[in-house]
Formats: structure tokens, C-alpha cells, sequence
């Protein structure tokens, strides 16, 4: 079933989406040409953005309904930027708890989102330390960590070799497939795509 979809929805006059759905508990890849309107796709899924026209649907509710924060829990997006924090791995994680109101995770439950996403660093290291790959993956840890409905990735192994993308996404597929986590992924490698994607869609440039 369909958990989220977009029908007719035009952004910003020149980028058109006739109609998308997303399957839940699927892994979605999306490719297509620099500007074809992939990141806009996934900032229109959580609310960042709104189309001028059409219909955006989240578990069938119109998401011009919905109350944004609780949506953009649910429905994660973590963009091609990191956001940590200058201090320890392990305080950033609180840090994002904090935020939340939630618990902090114990150093186990830390270490083993770590682990999922090849980032197994000492939890007191510092991520000002960190090289751009390594801080990707501590962020993208964090973020699972939440334990998100639909987990929205932009790029997420730009930073990557090719062996340590593939056992990143091989993990957080795996994961998400146990937690029925709804997996969306914007990716220019093909043959991650090829491999990991359970649907493709591809969206064309308008000229
Ligand atoms: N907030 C915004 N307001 C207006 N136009 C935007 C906004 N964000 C993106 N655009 C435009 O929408 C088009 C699609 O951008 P988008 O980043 O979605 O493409 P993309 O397919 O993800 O590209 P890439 O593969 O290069 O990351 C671009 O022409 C961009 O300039």
C-alpha cells in the first residue's frame, strides 16, 4: 500500500510531478538528471516545501492537514547537509534526545546505530574531528536512531567509497526492512540503485 504520494503537484511553475507512490516498508530509489527535481520531491514529502498545486498525501491525509512537526518526525528527511555538533559523538546524540524530549539512547543502543552505518568510532571522539565521510555516517546514525515511519535520504553516500556505500545502504536497507521503516533514497549511482531499490522512479528534466 501506498504511504505516501504526490498527484499533479507543480512546484516553483516548472517542476511537475504527475503522480508518485511510495510503497511502505519498500525501498524507493530515485534517480534522474541534476535539477530534474529529486530533493525538491523529498522536501515536499515533509513539508519544507509546498507545491502551488496538487495534492501531497501522507497515510492518505492531504499533508497541508497535517501538524508539521510531528510530520517531519515521521517522515525524516536528511538532507546532503550534516548537522552535528562541535562536541562528543555521544552528546550529539543527547543532544538530538533532548530536542525530542525524549531519553538518551544508552552507549549499546549508540554504538550499535552506529555499527548499522559503518561509523564505529569511540562514542567520546570528537565530531569537529571528524572527516566529511565519517561525520556523514555519525548523522545518518543519529537520524535512524529516531526510528522514523519513512526515512528520506539525499545522497546519502556522496562522501563514500564505493565498498563502504554499499555496506552503509546494505545495513540501513536490512534495518529498515526488520523495523518497517519506509526507505527513500536519492542516489546517481546505478548500480546501488540497481541493486538496493525495490522500485525506481525516475524523473525527467523539463526543458
Ligand atoms: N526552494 C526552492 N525554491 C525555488 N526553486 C527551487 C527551490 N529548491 C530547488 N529549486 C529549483 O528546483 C529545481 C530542482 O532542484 P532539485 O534540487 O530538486 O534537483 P535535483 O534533481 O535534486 O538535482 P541534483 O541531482 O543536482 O541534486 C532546480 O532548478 C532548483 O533551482
Amino acid at each position: 500500500m501506498e504511504i505516501l504520494t504526490a498527484k499533479d503537484v507543480i512546484f516553483n511553475q516548472n517542476l511537475h510531478y504527475p503522480s508518485i507512490d511510495i510503497f511502505e516498508n519498500h525501498t524507493t530509489f530515485l534517480q534522474g538528471p541534476s535539477g530534474c527535481g529529486k530533493s525538491t520531491l523529498l522536501k515536499l514529502f515533509n513539508a519544507t516545501l509546498s507545491p502551488d498545486q496538487g495534492v501531497i498525501s501522507y497515510k492518505e491525509h492531504d499533508i497541508s492537514t497535517l501538524n508539521t512537526i510531528t510530520l517531519r518526525q515521521e517522515v525524516l528527511l536528511v538532507s546532503q547537509s550534516v548537522y552535528l555538533f562541535d562536541t562528543s559523538i555521544s552528546e550529539n546524540f543527547d543532544e538530538y534526545y533532548r530536542y525530542r524530549n525524549l531519553p538518551p539512547l544508552s552507549n549499546e543502543e549508540k554504538k550499535d546505530f552506529l555499527h548499522i552505518c559503518s561509523a564505529d568510532f569511540d562514542l567520546t571522539s570528537n565530531c569537529m574531528n571528524m572527516s566529511g565521510g565519517e561525520r556523514q555516517r555519525i548523522y545518518l546514525a543519529i537520524c535512524l536512531s529516531l526510528m522514523p515511519k519513512v526515512f528520506m535520504l539525499d545522497e546519502p553516500t556522496s562522501a563514500l567509497d564505493y565498498e563502504t556505500a554499499t555496506r552503509v545502504l546494505e545495513n540501513i536497507k536490512s534495518f529498515c526492512q526488520e523495523n518497517k521503516i519506509t526507505l527513500i533514497v536519492i542516489s546517481h549511482d546505478a548500480k546501488l540503485t540497481q541493486h538496493y531499490a525495490d522500485h525506481i522512479i525516475t524523473l525527467e528534466k523539463k526543458v
